[in-house]
């Protein structure tokens, strides 16, 4: 029985996808140390879609790259699904980053050598996991690529080279997906169906999405828009609309 139907059990609202509490990240030391976020606290919600804004250097990757564990935050802590990833020692880091993380960037990055199914299952195999057979059908499946899964990379459109890059991230079942500019390699209308299949992720999986971008119309598929600029959070907008948010860019970009 959920807990707020027990008047017994104290209510405690399900733990974020990702929390950032005073989140300061500084590269290098001394006269070149560049601080590109700068106490960022942030929640995001399970099962949600976000999507990171800000001008050009304001810290959305770095943002990113310290939520998903892939860089380490010089103060604050991060917590993915729950766990904190302040503490945690290399393997551990890469071990939870492997299971809990999936990644989508603008490059694909694809291996060429090897076809579609063997790209989608890499994560598996890094892991040491086994694929299983049914969830990679299903993954193929949701991504548009039943029938194609025996191909090279090269043989594919940059859309379907995508759409390789999101089954590769879900198939590991990870809670958070984590996109570096997803669309921005691909034309309009491929852009919007990587976008719709993000979205999807979000609503049918219950996976929780977030991502970079530059392009307001890629941002109104999300929930919400967090704004950043030098480094810290400015703004976050709900429900966004592809004018409102490039009405609060144009702001932003004035400002910085
Ligand atoms: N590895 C690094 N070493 C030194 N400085 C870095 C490094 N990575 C990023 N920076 C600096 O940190 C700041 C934020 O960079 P970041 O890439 O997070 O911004 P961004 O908003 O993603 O930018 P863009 O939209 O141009 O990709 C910038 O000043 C950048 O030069």
């Amino acid at each position: 029985m959920p807990s707020e139907h027990n008047p017994t059990l104290p209510h405690r609202p399900p733990e974020p996808a990702v929390r950032l509490e005073a989140v300061t990240k500084t590269y290098g030391r001394g006269h070149g140390a560049v601080t590109a976020l700068r106490e960022v606290t942030l929640q995001v919600t399970r099962g949600s879609f976000t999507a990171v804004m800000g001008p050009s250097g304001s810290g959305k990757s770095t943002l990113l790259h310290c939520a998903a564990g892939l860089d380490r935050a010089t103060s604050g802590t991060v917590r993915l699904g729950g766990t904190d990833l302040t503490g945690l020692g290399e393997t551990a880091l890469t071990r939870l980053r492997r299971t809990r993380a999936g990644f989508v960037f603008q490059a694909f990055n694809l291996i060429g050598s090897l076809t579609v199914e063997q790209n989608i299952t890499l994560p598996l195999r890094l892991a040491g996991r086994p694929a299983d057979r049914a969830l990679l059908a299903e993954v193929v499946d949701r991504v548009g690529l039943t029938g194609r899964t025996a191909h090279r990379p090269a043989r594919l459109s940059g859309g379907q080279q995508q759409r390789v890059a999101i089954a590769r991230a879900l198939i590991t079942r990870p809670d958070v997906v984590f996109g570096d500019e997803p669309t921005g390699a691909l034309d309009t209308v491929t852009a919007r169906e990587v976008l719709a299949l993000l979205r999807e992720t979000a609503d049918t999986t219950g996976q929780t999405v977030v991502m970079v971008t530059h392009d307001p119309v890629a941002a109104s598929y999300a929930d919400t828009v967090v704004f950043l600029a030098d480094g810290r959070v400015a703004d976050t907008l709900g429900s966004p609309a592809a004018d409102t948010v490039a009405a609060r860019m144009t702001t932003l970009g004035a400002r910085s």
